[in-house]
């Protein structure tokens, strides 16, 4: 039956509500609200889990805990202080990473509801399936500056987490930020992404936010090219912490002869005009009176300034790498030696490219994505979450809610009826089987010939997929392994997920694909009870028949054309139509004014119309001030 029938009273909703064991999960921004919030409604337990310690900067907003509390964890310091709000109510908690599987499906299907209150779309996606699969609703929330969200998922009621695809962070293909940059963004991302790590990081590949995209000769040449620079400069780093002259050797590879490289590439600069080559002796000796590497953050500095921070920043940051030369350097914002010397690089690299130059203040903020955490709306969306839990007590449909926080003249608040599931959702449009078995005994081989084929009729081209695939018909190593030897143990409820096509008879239509593939399928691994199962097979079947229904044709819809279009960017579109610079911070960091909020999806979209949700991941961090 629906979970969300039988309306009850408000009453009898709050004495459920306070009857029920919760799941608080994060004990951040919004976490310390919730988590007084829930005593103060009484509930009778509540489990809190989060795996970090406690930042200086995080006390300006995250109000129980203290200046002595720093480097401790966040979830006992939590529980520890808010006991006393409201000593009736039991609390446990947890210092751990929710995604660790002793937290499985029947762990989580004790809790009556799961508040989520994390900062990544990884673990709001892992707390999104798991409660789908343990069948317990999920408030889950965030909130970006002024804006927020509160959105309630229960599964096959409403939109899950993944029903409205996330928008990923946005990445620069490698020849506008590594060849072409025309805004103060691509000089920033180059720092960052590229110079930074192959001087100071740990030796790997790391550009991030860059995609090494080529789609015709010329993009190939230009990027093995710039894989022979890269090669040349990781030479070059080898060098900081011996040579004297390594800053010399680096700022004229980088500001000279690569810029002079690239002036050379025959039809680059037919509709820009080409980079201008920086000359180390005149800039040194410019910058020779500049005494003070320390500089306003705030102003935008001079051309030899930003030069005798750049060397300043090397000096200082060769220095740490005597100490650090395996694991090398990261880039961090509130660190002062890396920030100067993202800061000195990237203006000097925009001012080669005619580009306009910015403060080490607002690098700060583009480099950091930074948007200040604001108490007051992580308090208010921290109330939203308990009112719309009451009205899950409820099971009232008709008044549940997903919730936005704007800043808007008109009115702040803007609540919108729930959406059905997506039916196209791989998240949330699943089959759930249980399958009771003996590890020990159970074969994959077993697995996929006696159960997918000859019981669920799955054909040939059945996937298995633990976190990675662990059979398709391209992949049979594992096929005489037990699924004991394959990780799959009697107490982690391993969920293995299917997909694959029905098998079909010959006289069949079997031309188009779409129809016969099916929706995925959750395959929940239980321990058989030895002592009870009589049987001789490694598994036992439900006893019902089960079908595992085919995908839905795609409804046409008009955001799946405007979507088309984007999707069909060539690498040139890329290259020639880039956003203007406030558009590209608000693509990285939010979609739009009124979509808010640091990771939940974007609500808005009816089941007809589905857009995109606003980023949430790493690349959106919030003001540590
Ligand atoms: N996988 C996870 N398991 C458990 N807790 C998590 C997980 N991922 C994130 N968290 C926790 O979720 C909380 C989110 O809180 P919040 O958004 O206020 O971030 P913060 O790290 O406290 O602050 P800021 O990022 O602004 O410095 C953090 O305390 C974080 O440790
Ligand atoms: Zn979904």
């Amino acid at each position: 039956m629906s979970k969300i029938s039988n309306k009850v009273g408000f009453g009898e909703a709050i004495k459920r509500f306070q009857e029920s064991k919760v799941l608080l999960v994060g004990a951040g921004g919004i976490g310390c609200e919730l988590l007084k919030n829930l005593l103060m409604s009484n509930v009778k337990e509540i489990c809190i889990i989060d795996l970090d310690t406690i930042d200086l900067s995080n006390l300006n907003r995250q109000f129980l805990f203290r200046k002595h509390h720093v480097k401790q964890a966040k979830a006992i310091v939590a529980m520890k202080t808010a006991q006393s709000f409201n000593p009736n109510v039991k609390i446990e908690a947890i210092q751990a990473n929710i995604k660790e599987p002793r937290f499985n499906i029947s762990w989580f299907r004790q809790f009556g509801i799961v508040f989520n209150a994390l900062d990544n779309l990884d673990a709001r996606r892992h707390v999104n399936k798991l409660c789908l699969l343990a069948n317990v609703p999920l408030v889950e929330s965030g909130t970006t500056g002024f804006l927020g969200q509160v959105q309630v998922i229960i599964h096959g009621e409403t939109e899950c987490y993944d029903c409205n695809p996330k928008q990923q962070p946005k990445v620069y293909p490698v020849c506008t930020i590594r060849s072409t940059p025309s805004q103060p963004i691509h000089c920033i991302v180059w720092a960052k992404s590229y110079f930074f790590p192959q001087l100071f990081g740990d030796n790997e590949e790391n550009d991030e936010g860059i995609q090494n995209i080529a789609q015709n000769e010329a993009q190939k040449k230009e990027i093995e090219e710039l894989a022979r620079e890269t090669r040349e400069l990781a030479e070059l780093r080898n060098s900081l912490v011996t040579d004297s002259n390594a800053f010399e050797k680096i700022f004229d590879k980088i500001y000279h002869r690569d810029i002079a490289r690239l002036r050379d590439v025959p039809d680059m600069w037919a509709y820009r005009a080409p980079p201008t080559v920086l000359d180390i002796d005149d800039l040194g000796q410019k910058a020779g009176h500049l005494s003070s590497p320390w500089l306003d953050e705030q102003k935008i500095w001079t051309l030899e300034e930003n030069f005798s921070v750049l060397k300043s920043s090397i000096q200082r940051l060769s220095q740490r790498l005597k100490h650090f030369a395996s694991e090398g350097l990261s880039f961090d914002k509130d660190d002062k030696d890396t920030m100067d010397f993202v800061a000195a690089s990237a203006n000097l690299r925009a001012y080669s490219f005619g580009i306009e130059q910015h403060s080490e203040f607002d690098i700060k903020q583009m480099a950091g994505n930074i948007i200040p955490a604001i108490a007051t709306t992580n308090a208010v969306i921290a109330g939203l979450c308990v009112t719309e839990a009451l009205k899950v007590y409820q099971n009232d449909s008709d008044e549940l809610k997903n919730v936005f926080m704007a800043k808007r003249a008109d009115r702040v608040f803007h609540g919108e009826k729930v959406c059905k599931p997506n039916p196209y959702c791989a998240t949330c449009s699943f089959k759930h089987m249980k399958l009771p078995v003996d590890h020990n005994r159970m074969l994959l081989k077993d697995l996929v010939k006696r159960i997918l084929q000859d019981v669920l009729h799955y054909s040939e081209e059945v996937s298995v997929l633990k976190e990675d695939l662990i059979y398709d018909v391209d992949f049979e190593d594992n096929f005489d392994s037990t699924l004991a030897d394959l990780g799959i143990s009697g107490e982690n409820n391993t969920v293995l997920t299917i997909l694959g096509e029905e098998r079909r008879s010959d006289n069949e239509e079997t031309t188009n694909s779409q129809n016969v593939s099916r929706i995925p399928l959750l395959l929940e691994i239980l321990p058989m009870d030895k002592h009870i199962d009589t049987s001789n097979t490694p598994y036992r079947l439900p006893s019902e028949t089960i079908i595992i229904p085919l995908t839905p044709e795609p409804l046409q819809s008009s955001s799946d054309t405007e979507t088309e279009m984007a999707d069909t960017k060539g690498v040139d579109d890329i290259f020639e139509v880039m956003p203007s610079e406030n558009e590209i911070i608000d693509i990285e960091v939010i979609e739009s004014e009124d979509v808010p909020n640091s990771g939940s999806p974007k609500l808005r979209a009816s089941s007809l119309k589905r857009k995109p949700s606003i980023d949430d991941e790493t690349e959106t961090k919030k003001s540590k001030n």
